[in-house]
């Protein structure tokens, strides 16, 4: 089976622990957004899962295999990131051409209608283009090379609201017709909640969030009315952060709601949305303990 599996990754630069124990597990056929906020370790992560730099510690199994470093499986994963892997002064279309060549089966159907639909011209250089195309044009590769496993780190960096939204539409397109597990690692999560099946979330080098995202959702309350009635009903609940406004106060709760205790009338319980649950889950005072 196509699953990749991380066990007990570590990484340190030099004394700095960025990553510590980190296991998880990629299904196949399925679309992972990998969240965390700045600096936290998403695209070391990455790079070391495409053998770019190596896990201090820790094993990386492909399809049930522990892989070595000599037998990464070049083909199989694919990552689309900020570091530019490509000449600046190479046409695109010399740089369709070379990644063709380099990963086998490359969708030449696809290539062309995002090429036509975002306007990019294959007779232009990669230094022509602006911040917003070079992301297009790298998020374009990534979903039109056969990888079983795409990382799309960042990819909607430095694009305006309408290509952002043509994007999303060509990843759902691309993984419709070709289903592939593709791994969505960002800070800007709003938008991409409705792309995601699945969630992680990193923060201070742990996992602290491995579930499909219908479960987070499920369990992500705002809780709000008198202090001493709110402090009351969740007395036992995993409570991720306390706000007071005025005399409303305010406990968010990531938890499964007891379903035998009676809501007092003087409580409101709403369900809050994957982007107030994740600043919460990873601000100072977020509660890792989940
Ligand atoms: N080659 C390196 N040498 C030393 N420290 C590094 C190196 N690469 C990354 N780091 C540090 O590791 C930490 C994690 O960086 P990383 O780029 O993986 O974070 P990220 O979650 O992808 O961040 P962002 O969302 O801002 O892109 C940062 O503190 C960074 O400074």
């Amino acid at each position: 089976m196509n699953e990749l599996k991380l066990t007990q990754i570590t990484k340190q630069f030099g004394h700095q622990v960025i990553l510590d124990d980190i296991n998880l597990t990629f299904k196949p056929n399925t679309i992972y957004g990998l969240l965390g906020r700045n600096g936290v370790g998403k695209s070391t992560l990455l790079n070391i899962i495409t053998n770019r730099i190596f896990a201090s510690s820790g094993t990386i199994s492909w399809q049930g295999q522990a892989l070595t470093g000599r037998d990464h499986p070049v083909q199989a994963f694919y990552l689309m990131s900020e570091t530019n892997l490509f000449s600046k002064e190479e046409r695109l279309q010399k740089i369709i051409k070379n990644t063709a060549l380099l990963q086998g089966q490359f969708d030449e159907t696809l290539s062309a209608e995002m090429m036509t639909a975002f306007g990019l011209n294959p007779k232009k250089k990669l230094s022509q283009l602006s911040t917003g195309y070079r992301t297009i044009f790298k998020a374009m590769l990534a979903l039109c090379v056969p990888a079983e496993v795409v990382f799309l780190d960042e990819p909607i960096l430095g694009l305006d609201a309408n290509h952002r939204e043509m994007l999303y539409q060509f990843i759902l397109k691309a993984y419709e017709e070709r289903p592939r597990t593709i791994v969505l690692a960002t800070h800007l999560i709003e938008e991409i909640a409705n792309l995601i099946e699945h969630v992680v979330i990193l923060n201070e080098t742990q996992v602290i969030i491995d579930e499909p995202l219908e479960t987070v959702l499920a369990k992500s309350y705002r809780i709000s009315g008198p202090e001493e009635v709110v402090q009351a009903y969740c007395q036992e609940l995993n409570q991720l952060a306390t706000e007071q406004l005025g005399t409303l106060y305010i406990a968010y709760i990531y938890d499964q709601l007891p379903t035998e205790r009676e809501i007092p009338d003087r409580l409101t319980i709403e369900h809050v949305d994957l982007q107030q649950t994740f600043i919460k889950l990873t601000n100072e005072r977020g509660n890792r303990d989940v």
